[in-house]
């Protein structure tokens, strides 16, 4: 899959957001090693800090699934410059994404930002770092 039919994808599912208090819809595409695509966008809550972005949902729902290997992701949303994910989500991506996974940051009048993994989050925290015992 292109890049282009990625972020289409991403345009698509933003459309079904819940967002009825940031009023900010956002969409995400995830491509797997294999092929299979996974899409995502932002859910909120009353309790405002529940929400949880279009990013994290494609992410989890592919993880939910049973994959682990993700070739690129497409992220879209109506912002002047591309949007950029959030921290939360670059942690998240950290988890699961090698060093050389896309990250295609876009908004709606087709201004792109592409960055791979160890662009978006040099420097990350990782499983590695934590105590050797404590490693699953
Ligand atoms: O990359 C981003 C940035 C923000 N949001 C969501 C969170 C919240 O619902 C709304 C405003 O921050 O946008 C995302 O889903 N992805
Ligand atoms: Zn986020």
């Amino acid at each position: 899959m292109e890049m282009k039919q990625l972020i289409n994808e991403a345009k698509q599912i933003r459309d079904k957001a819940y967002t009825p208090y940031s009023k900010f819809p956002v969409g995400a595409a995830l491509l797997t090693e294999n092929g299979d695509l996974y899409t995502g966008c932002n859910i909120e809550n009353a309790a405002y800090p529940v929400t949880c972005c279009a990013e994290r949902v494609a992410i989890f729902k592919a993880i939910a699934d049973g994959h682990y290997k993700f070739k690129n992701l497409a992220v879209v949303a109506d912002t002047k410059r591309p949007v950029p994910p959030c921290g939360s989500c670059r942690q998240v991506m950290s988890e699961f994404f090698d060093s050389d996974v896309e990250i295609y940051t876009t908004n709606l009048h087709g201004d792109t930002k592409t960055f791979t993994m160890e662009e978006i989050l040099p420097f990350s925290f990782v499983s590695s770092d934590l105590p050797e015992e404590e490693v699953k």
